[in-house]
């Protein structure tokens, strides 16, 4: 599923399952982030798209920007391009953070494979004893150092960011992520739901206040488990990419392409998101 051609709009970016657009009147105060309905697993876009996914991950977006009281980047416009109304944001365009601002309430993926190595990650230290999925004493800022398109981003220390965006915005960058994490998985646990980890990504608008910018708190930037699982011991059951990646896991050897996914699978995934969005914004 390529990037939408939409009229007015010039596509200039596309990421593993988002595309950014600028419009095409030189405006350059905005910009057009359209969600699509690939999925990626194990570091590759797979085949087919899952319908809706865009739309639903697109409005848990919203309704976390609209629960989170933070400055953000969202323009509420009259109208969205008709195309990809319902799941495309109308952002302002920011100066983004080239950072990564990665918060983990559990040990998992790349913090566990640190982990491992170091009894720490991004330099700060942890209990010994670990396992994967466990939860941590307190959740922990891990900052990424953004790489191009295609690439692993970069672990780093707190040090490190400073010497890349400045004391007073790694500061302010780590105490948001912190604050918007814990408020976030004190709503997720509420619902049944335990947050991992996230990553959020910010800029500076034209005025220098920061505002929360990409998406947020969706489940392509973030991992969500099922509560009812890990309380049974059941470690690092993502709560909506499972389905898909224990298929993979027993349908391909994970060299090459993978296999398209079968039409149970996908529609048993669009389930899982439709119901994660629900878990949220229901009632
Ligand atoms: C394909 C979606 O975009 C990304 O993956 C990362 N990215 C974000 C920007 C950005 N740039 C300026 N202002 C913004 N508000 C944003 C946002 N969001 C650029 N790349």
């Amino acid at each position: 599923m390529s990037a939408a051609e939409i009229p007015g709009w010039a596509h200039t970016y596309s990421g593993k399952v988002r595309d950014l657009y600028r419009p095409e009147d030189g405006d350059t105060g905005v910009l057009l982030v359209v969600a699509s309905d690939r999925v990626s697993a194990f570091d590759h876009v797979l085949e087919p798209g899952i319908p809706g996914k865009g739309e639903l991950l697109t409005s848990l977006s919203r309704w976390w920007f609209d629960h989170l009281p933070v400055p953000n980047h969202l323009i509420e416009p009259q109208r969205l391009p008709v195309e990809v109304e319902r799941r495309a944001m109308l952002v302002r365009s920011l100066d983004m953070f080239p950072i990564e601002c990665v918060v983990r309430g559990y040990l998992s993926g790349s913090g566990w494979a640190e982990y491992q190595q170091s009894q720490s990650v991004c330099g700060i230290g942890l209990p010994a004893g670990l396992t994967s999925g466990d939860r941590l004493p307190v959740p922990i800022f891990t900052p990424a150092f953004k790489a191009p398109m295609g690439e692993h981003d970069e672990n780093i220390t707190f040090a490190r960011m400073i010497e890349i965006v400045g004391a007073d915005a790694a500061s302010e960058l780590r105490t948001l992520s912190l604050d918007i994490f814990q408020r976030a998985s004190t709503i997720a646990e509420s619902k049944g739901v335990i947050l991992a980890d996230t990553k959020f990504e910010f800029g500076r608008d034209t005025d220098g206040v920061i505002r929360l910018a990409d998406e947020v708190l969706t489940s392509d930037s973030s991992r969500y488990w099922d509560q009812e699982a890990w309380v049974a011991g059941v470690r690092g059951q993502s709560f909506d990419k499972q389905i898909v990646r224990d298929w993979l896991s027993a349908h391909w050897d994970g060299t090459g392409t993978p296999p398209p996914l079968p039409d149970e699978i996908v529609e048993r995934t669009s389930a899982r998101y439709a119901e994660l969005l629900d878990r949220f914004t229901g009632a």
